[in-house]
């Protein structure tokens, strides 16, 4: 799959928030896109999945310009673009498996997803997804009842069913705590490496940028200022995309989770190092 993000950008008004982006993404990789508050990362996550219109720009997917689509094109596009967002969106007194099951909704018709008429070969696909995720044991449960790492995992459960070429996922783990966090970041990285899918994941810290993606983007006021490896991202490097100064210090924006030994481990196994 190649992504091309061609001088994209989107104003409110005079507010420049997303300021001629340029990108190119060979194949399923693990994309992190950092900055602070107001740097324009969801402004962009919602260009690229058609719930805001972007001011200026392409973004080709395989060729295809994604934001000049419309009616069922724009509609399938954004069911191949799953969204997983910060505070998990499910439906909190629905049950689990059907919180999943509408992940089929841009794909049916209004009236049977109403009804809940689901086939049994959805409802088995659900709950192979959600056992794969680990949490079939829920299944049954009102969404609400569920921790938020575990709600987190229907949402991406949710976002599996829809069969996306891409995740996209805002800020996925800031609502978490550590061992959460952790393993809503597993679970995209598995997903991403097992099933081949790209997942492009507004973070707000830098540690989880540099342990799972292959690639990470910096924005600042609208505009990328840094685009390259994990590695690449020096201290120096993070204080010119945070805008701070001297006194910047990584532990403000660390979620802890490398202090988790354990993770570390399973992270390791999974990237096979
Ligand atoms: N609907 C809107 N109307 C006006 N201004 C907006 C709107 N949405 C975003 N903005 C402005 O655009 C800029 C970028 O916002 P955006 O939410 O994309 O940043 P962000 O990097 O995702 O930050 P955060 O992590 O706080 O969400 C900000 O200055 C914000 O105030």
């Amino acid at each position: 799959m190649h992504l091309n993000v061609v001088q994209v950008s989107k104003s409110f008004g005079t507010k420049s928030a997303v300021d001629r982006v340029n990108f190119a993404v060979e194949g399923a990789k693990f994309i992190g896109i950092i900055g602070r508050s107001g740097a324009g990362k969801s402004t962009f996550l919602r260009m690229m999945n058609r719930l805001t219109d972007a001011t200026d720009g392409r973004i080709e997917v395989d060729g295809v310009d994604v934001l000049s689509l419309t009616g069922k094109a724009k509609r399938d596009w954004q069911s191949q673009c799953a969204m997983v967002f910060q505070q998990f969106n499910l439906v909190p007194r629905m049950d689990v498996a059907s919180n999943v099951l509408h992940g089929l909704l841009g794909r049916r018709s209004t009236l049977t997803s109403l009804l809940n008429l689901w086939s049994s070969a959805d409802i088995t696909r659900a709950l192979e997804i959600l056992d794969r995720l680990g949490i079939q044991e829920q299944a049954a449960k009102r969404a609400e009842a569920l921790s938020g790492g575990q709600q987190q995992r229907v949402a991406i459960a949710r976002a599996l069913m829809q069969d996306p070429k891409i995740i996209l996922a805002d800020e996925p783990i800031a609502s978490l705590d550590p061992m959460n966090a952790q393993i809503v970041m597993d679970t995209l990285k598995r997903i991403n490496i097992e099933d081949g899918r790209m997942v492009i994941a507004n973070l707000h810290t830098l540690d989880t940028a540099r342990r799972y993606c292959d690639r990470v983007i910096g924005m600042r006021d609208g505009r990328v200022v840094f685009d390259g490896t994990a590695d690449q991202l020096t201290q120096d490097v993070a204080r010119d995309i945070y805008g701070a100064d001297q006194s910047f210090s990584e532990s403000a924006t660390s979620t802890e989770i490398s202090s988790l030994a354990s993770g570390q481990k399973y992270a390791d196994a999974l990237l096979g190092d």
